[in-house]
């Protein structure tokens, strides 16, 4: 039997395999279905530990707030309450407690790699015969694995048979070369089909597998996206799909280089021949190109003219110097650990000649910003440095790189500037803030905003575009909810609250418009357009602030 397609959807054979087909037309940010039941949906290996093994909620310790206690039996798996604990033992855990058990008395380990454990999973629920797995991976309609693709690299086939040896040995299965053989079909399915779980709070990863989902095909511009609330996947569409349009998601960070792309799609052994491919196009190119353009008229983003024609020079760096870019910038700083200003140094010294042509969103320059601006807002001493990079990412960067301002990156750049404006607000009436920063640019900025006003409407900002693009029980939503509703209740506040409301509700609202683009959009941007040199100055040498660098 075919796997169940979403309402509103078919799943049809075409020149890509099985792929998803719309029967109707999804609006942009519409809801094209959900996927409650997933056959695999599992923390990264060692986040058997820090992870509740069946919400897949982080705890206390990988930067979450719950408190997971772990199965007494095994010792392994963690849990946030008695609820998941029971749904788990039932789903798998009663079989897969075993495998962990074994584990800690032979070895003195507690997890397994992702790959491994998720073959284990399969391989167990295949030998209970449940009826969903069976079907999914032996089916008439079973999964696809791109076998001979993986034989045909040897490494990754010498690798593959470690793991499915691992997989068959833990699961007790390993009799034969044909028990061997199966374990191995099975990891080759997984890899397939299994879609990268990360976690937008936390940076979590993880892994989930249904196989109505997995029928969804790639493009490097999709018209559809997939966030995961807990169990749940959520496909939602990024632009207008009309019946008959196929639905494609992005399998990989689509921003990322051409040769870089095509290297992560090695794992799905196709190459990409959407327009983005074929035409080499760049961010912005892409960007330019989109219907989904006007959606930002709502957003911090809202000059749709800068969106359809950015003053960049593309005369100063070539294609080619741009893969050369990434891929130095990736060889040289990806897995650096040492002194983050440091790393953020070297970084910015590689992305020079794309900041010199103005193009700030072609990566790896979004993620050098981002990883200061991450560093930044843990850190003492330079926190208010943080503000002016995260508006200057909200503003010059997400919107080209995830045109639809309700992608949940997007909504999370927003939030990032609430979290930093509380900071300085509070620095600001306690009278610390020039002390703490001799930067007169954010100063003065921060001097003349309202602040709060600033939060309430950032957050309102947040909340509209939270509740297109995820799900209400997203946690950032519903902080932002509970924030927004505090500062609404502070007194003597009546006038700026009632003017945001207006515009919130009614973003034409004459008055609201105006007061939003005086005391929200306007001192965001001014921040924003300090960043370059704030980021010059701390990490190019240039004197000034990095005197207080120490
Ligand atoms: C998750 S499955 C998608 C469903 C698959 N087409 C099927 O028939 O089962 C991923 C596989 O689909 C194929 N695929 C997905 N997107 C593709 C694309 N843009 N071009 C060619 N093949 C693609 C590749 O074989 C890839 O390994």
């Amino acid at each position: 039997m075919a796997p169940l397609p979403p309402d509103g959807t078919r799943i049809s054979s075409g020149p890509n395999g099985r792929c998803l087909i719309a029967t109707r037309t999804f609006p942009p940010g519409a809801v094209i279905g959900k996927f409650p039941s997933p056959i695999i949906a599992l923390p990264d290996g060692p986040g058997i530990k820090t992870t509740c093994n069946w919400c897949l909620r982080v705890g206390s310790e990988a930067g979450g707030t719950l408190k997971l206690k772990a199965c007494t039996a095994c010792k392994a798996a963690v849990y946030c309450d008695a609820k998941c604990q029971r749904a788990h033992w039932k789903y798998i855990h009663k079989a897969e407690c075993r495998v962990f058990t074994n584990l800690r008395e032979t070895l003195g380990k507690d997890w397994l790699p992702t790959p491994v454990r998720a073959t284990v999973q399969v391989l167990l629920h295949l030998k209970g015969g449940d009826a969903v797995v069976t079907e999914a991976f032996r089916g008439s309609e079973k999964l696809q694995g791109n076998v001979e693709g993986f034989k045909s690299d040897p490494q990754v086939w010498k690798d593959f048979e470690l793991m499915s040896m691992a997989a068959a040995t833990y699961s007790g299965q390993l009799q034969n070369k044909e028990s061997l053989d199966e374990a191995m079909k099975v990891l080759c399915q997984v890899q397939t089909n299994a879609f990268n779980r990360l976690d937008p709070d936390t940076g979590a990863t993880g892994i989930f597998l249904d196989p109505s989902l997995a029928m969804v095909n790639h493009s490097c511009i999709y018209n559809a996206f997939v966030g995961f609330e807990k169990r749940t996947a959520t496909l939602r569409a990024t632009q207008q799909i009309d019946e008959g349009d196929e639905i494609m998601i992005s399998y990989i960070d689509s921003t990322l280089p051409r040769s870089t792309r095509q290297g992560a799609l090695r794992l799905y052994h196709f190459t990409c021949g959407c327009p983005r491919c074929s035409g080499n196009l760049d961010a912005y190119e892409v960007c330019q190109s989109l219907p989904a353009i006007p959606l930002n008229s709502f957003s911090l983003q809202p000059d749709l003219k800068k969106l359809q024609n950015p003053s960049i020079d593309r005369s100063k760096v070539t294609k080619e110097q741009v893969e050369r870019i990434h891929n130095e910038w990736y060889e040289k700083t990806n897995s650096r650990t040492d002194d983050a200003m440091d790393i953020a140094e070297d970084r910015w010294k590689i992305c020079k000649p794309l900041v010199e042509a103005n193009m700030w969103a072609i990566e790896p320059v979004p993620s050098t910003i981002l990883g200061l601006c991450n560093y930044w807002q843990t850190q003492y001493k330079w926190v208010v440095y943080a503000l002016p990079l995260a508006c200057f990412l909200a503003t010059e960067c997400d919107p080209v790189k995830y045109p639809a301002p309700f992608e949940t990156w997007r909504v999370k750049g927003i939030i990032v500037i609430v979290q930093l404006l509380a900071v300085t607000g509070e620095l600001t009436s306690s009278g610390e803030l020039a002390k703490r920063c001799p930067h007169e640019g954010i100063v003065g900025v921060l001097a003349l905003a309202d602040q709060v006003t600033m939060c309430q409407g950032l957050l309102h900002l947040a909340i509209h575009h939270g509740l297109i693009g995820a799900d209400e029980d997203w946690q950032v939503l519903k902080d932002a909810k509970a924030m927004l509703k505090d500062l609404e209740s502070l007194p003597g506040r009546e006038k700026e609250s009632s003017l945001i409301q207006a515009w919130a509700k009614n973003p034409e609202d004459p008055q609201g418009k105006v007061f939003f683009e005086e005391e929200v959009l306007k001192p965001v941007k001014e921040l924003s357009s300090i960043a370059p040199e704030i980021l010059d100055a701390m990490l190019g040498n240039s004197l000034q602030i990095r005197v207080s660098r120490g």
